[in-house]
């Protein structure tokens, strides 16, 4: 049993396609077609335009017999083409003239409209008979008997399956027959509704015992999710009738669920198979039992543009009745109810509709409760429009714990918010209400963290391109690969920007080239904007890097945390701003389900921050911080010689990309100060930078003017600090600056160490943190290693990108 669908009827090409695939059936075949893509719409549209009074029928019906004769003028010759070009021209010509006659009397019954309805069938199934050689041609409607409610006919499956297999039952070879159609007791036509060709197949097939159903679509079988919106979505390979069943109620258009009941019943398999790459496999349905190997779900469907209503009163708790007047009340409005939810106090009652039901649904809901609105029982009948109905589907989903959680956990940290949900004590189906807006992130990260996606996927937004930002995308460039195959992690740039431009595209940023992409396609920038871009993409798992040295950057990051971007920062500016607000960043974070990393901020890409929160959260206290947390500083001091003066050390650290932008931060003490009062408050104590003493070893003098100033005057302090060098070299002793915390104490300056000291043989632009805890006292803990350097820290802030996928 084979059934063809409308797209691979369409065309004169696609009929060729679909007779070499039923020439190449080994056994015989019963074979449905839907009406050429579109034909029963322009049928029904004529039909409508006739009733109105208009004479776009004419057109319409023009259109239609122009688009058949085309057909087969491309597919037949000579005298077999005005043969069949005769017969299909008679066909058309009963077609006009029931139309004409529904213009002429000014009325179109259901019944006129199902004899209209089925044109389409009866015309194609005729030219594919033809086509097709030996093939014979049976009438659907003279075989399918259904009882005489025109627009909604039920099967009369008794005679029905009697007539079939009286017809067909011993039959040989290829038999053409035209779905949708079917007439009742008195030989007058009825349809079998919406997607009707489908359902004529399975009755065939369930008639006649066929050994398999194959439906012929334009896709290639069941995908996991819609493959417009998910570009990972992938063909399900089988699938248990219930499961298709409930995919196709939610959105994938891929079969017609009634058509499901038939086949079910006598279990017969049935394959999804694409007309326009016929080797692809297709999905296979079966009663099989779901495998156990088979991952929970099997796909994810969705409704856009439903409504929700709210029906809530402290007068419906307990009360009898209520669910059914209100069902009733919908039914007999004609009203399809799509989910229900109701909470186990009674209290309300959502349900989703159409949203072009919304209204006539309210008024229907208003007008049976009328009596309790009035006298408050029920205080609110409430809808909401924009919204979209997601499903999960899968039998494995059955005792299986932790599918619930997992769900709506990852929803939850995208930002997005869940306003109903209903799930069947089946547990075939969880169902749930978002906005229209949430769509897309839901079904992508729903998609993802049930790993129906192969890889698992993090969305950068990179703001500052600098020695930092550049280090980290060529970084991310090397590991991206890598990182894919061995931990299924795609690290995606989707937005990228500087101070003057910015590009954002949802599909991913190549880094080969970016740069010229920014300067060709960018937007004008500014951080809010930026910031306003990121929010309205409200794309699923992503992360803002902030790899500027600005002192505005991190005020974008309270209203990024909020809208579920996680943040991941090398710059400092944040974590040593005013300690509310440190605070504030971190609550929002843990409320939000996001993280707001910044390792980087103290000793670069060192596993200080988080070795730091290790001890803390497992209990250790720490009693004392002493470290040499600046790369320059350190580097400048183990570098200044006789030959190279202090200020020749300056200018060497930053060219060597140690030294802040404005190395002036460094050399002030403020990047060291910055350090301590993150440690200090990683270390769970309250600070502000007020409370921390500094001694600067340059005078404030040379940090009042501009960069240039400082560029032009600063040697002036070479030769006094070469005096005090060679004091501290005679003296076998070297100069460190070092941060110190203990006892709510903290200070940050110049000392002279002795040699011994763990911090006297700290060579270049390394940092070393000695913590002294509760845990670690007579024997502190130290972290050494280089403190500052562009790719040292890159790899940092890459590592915290990663940590925010949690892999
Ligand atoms: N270099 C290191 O060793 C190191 C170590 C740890 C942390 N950090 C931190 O990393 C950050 C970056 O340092 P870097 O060495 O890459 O500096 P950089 O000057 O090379 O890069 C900063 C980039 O940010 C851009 N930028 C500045 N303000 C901006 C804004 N408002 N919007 C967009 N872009 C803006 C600048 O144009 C520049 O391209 C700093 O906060 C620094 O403290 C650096
Ligand atoms: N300027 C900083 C960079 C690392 O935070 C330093 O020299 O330590």
């Amino acid at each position: 049993m084979l059934k063809f669908g409308g797209t691979s009827v369409g065309s004169a090409g696609n009929i060729r396609k679909v007779k070499e695939i039923v020439k190449s059936q080994d056994d015989d075949a019963i074979v449905v077609v839907s009406a050429l893509g579109g034909i029963t719409d322009k049928i029904l549209n004529a039909a409508k335009m006739a009733i109105l009074g208009t004479d776009y029928f004419n057109t319409e019906l023009t259109m239609i017999r122009e688009r058949h004769e085309a057909v087969v003028d491309q597919l037949f010759d000579g005298e077999r083409k005005e043969a069949v070009k005769e017969q299909v021209s008679q066909l058309l010509d009963e077609l006009e003239r029931v139309i004409v006659g529904v213009s002429m009397i000014g009325e179109l019954t259901d019944k006129t409209l199902d004899k209209i309805g089925g044109f389409g069938e009866r015309l194609s199934s005729y030219i594919i008979s033809e086509f097709i050689d030996d093939a014979s041609w049976v009438d659907s409607s003279k075989l399918i008997k259904t009882d005489s409610a025109f627009g909604k006919a039920q099967v009369n499956f008794s005679l029905t399956n009697t007539l079939v297999k009286a017809a067909l039952g011993e039959f040989k070879g290829i038999c053409i027959a035209p779905g949708f159609v079917a007439s009742n007791a008195e030989g007058e036509y009825t349809t079998l509704g919406r997607g009707g060709s489908d359902y004529t197949a399975a009755i065939y097939a369930a008639a006649l015992d066929a050994s398999v159903l194959e439906i012929w679509t334009d896709v290639d079988g069941f995908m996991t999710a819609d493959p417009r919106v998910i570009s990972k979505a992938y063909v399900i390979e089988s699938l248990s009738y219930a499961e298709a069943m409930e995919l196709s109620h939610f959105g994938a258009k891929v079969i017609y669920p009634p058509t499901i009941l038939p086949v079910y019943k006598k279990g017969i398999p049935t394959y999804i198979k694409n007309t326009l790459n016929p080797q692809a496999p297709g999905s296979l349905i079966t009663s099989s039992q779901a495998n156990a190997k088979d991952r929970p779900i099997k796909g994810i469907s969705s409704i856009s543009n439903i409504s929700l209503i709210t029906v809530q009163g402290l007068g419906m708790v307990g009360v009898t009745g209520i669910s059914m007047r209100l069902f009733s009340a919908l039914a007999l409005q004609n009203i399809n109810v799509i989910l229900i939810s109701q909470a186990s106090s009674e209290n309300s009652i959502s349900i989703a509709v159409d949203t072009g039901k919304a209204d006539a649904a309210e008024q229907a809901i208003r007008s049976e409760f009328e009596r309790e609105i009035m006298n408050g029982r029920i205080n609110k009948v409430e809808v909401e429009n924009e919204l979209s109905i997601v499903a999960i589907v899968g039998e494995n989903m059955k005792h299986s714990t932790g599918i619930a959680g997992k769900l709506f956990n990852t929803i939850g940290k995208n930002g997005v918010n869940i306003m109903a949900i209903a799930q069947g004590a089946s547990e075939l189906n969880i169902s749930w209400v978002v906005k229209n807006s949430d769509l897309r992130k839901t079904l992508n990260v729903v998609h993802e963290s049930f790993f129906l996606s192969e890889n698992m996927e993090v969305n950068v937004f990179l703001l500052g391109m600098g020695l930092v930002g550049g280090n980290l995308l060529t970084q991310i460039q090397q590991q991206q690969e890598k990182l894919l195959k061995e931990k299924r992690l795609k690290i995606k740039l989707v937005g990228v920007a500087n101070s003057r431009k910015m590009l954002l595209d949802r599909e991913g940023i190549a880094i080969d080239g970016f740069r010229d992409r920014l300067d060709a396609e960018g937007q004008a920038s500014g951080l809010k904007a930026y910031k306003d871009a990121i929010i309205e993409m409200n794309i699923f798992n992503s992360v803002f890097v902030d790899c500027t040295a600005s002192n505005e950057s991190p005020t974008v990051y309270a209203d990024l945390l909020n809208a579920n971007v996680s943040i991941v920062t090398a710059n400092k500016v944040a974590a040593s701003s005013d300690y509310d607000n440190y605070r504030k960043l971190k609550s929002i974070a843990k409320t939000k389900g996001v993280k707001f990393l910044f390792e980087t901020n103290v000793g670069a890409g060192l596993p200080i921050i988080n070795t730091l929160n290790d001890l803390v959260n497992s209990g250790d206290k720490i009693l004392k911080i002493e470290a040499v947390l600046s790369g320059t500083l350190n580097y400048i001091f183990n570098t200044i010689s006789a030959d190279v003066p202090l200020s020749k050390t300056i200018q060497l650290a930053k060219e060597e990309g140690y030294s802040e932008p404005d190395p002036r931060i460094d050399l002030s003490g403020i990047d060291v100060v910055r350090k301590l009062l993150i440690l200090v408050r990683e270390s769970g104590y309250k600070i502000e930078k007020e409370d921390v003493l500094i001694n600067k070893f340059i005078p404030d003098a040379y940090f009042d003017g501009s960069i240039d100033d400082f560029w032009a005057n600063i040697s002036q302090v070479d030769a006094d600090f070469e005096q005090r060098r060679q004091r501290l070299e005679a003296e076998k002793k070297c100069w460190r600056f070092v941060a110190k915390y203990e006892n709510g104490q903290s200070e940050v300056g110049l000392q002279e160490v002795e040699q011994g000291h763990p911090f006297y043989d700290l060579q270049g632009s390394n940092n070393l943190v000695m913590f002294t805890s509760e845990r670690y006292n007579e024997f502190p803990m130290i972290i050494k290693g280089y403190g500052a350097g562009a790719a040292v820290t890159a790899a940092g802030v890459f590592a915290d990108i990663i940590r925010v996928s949690n892999i």
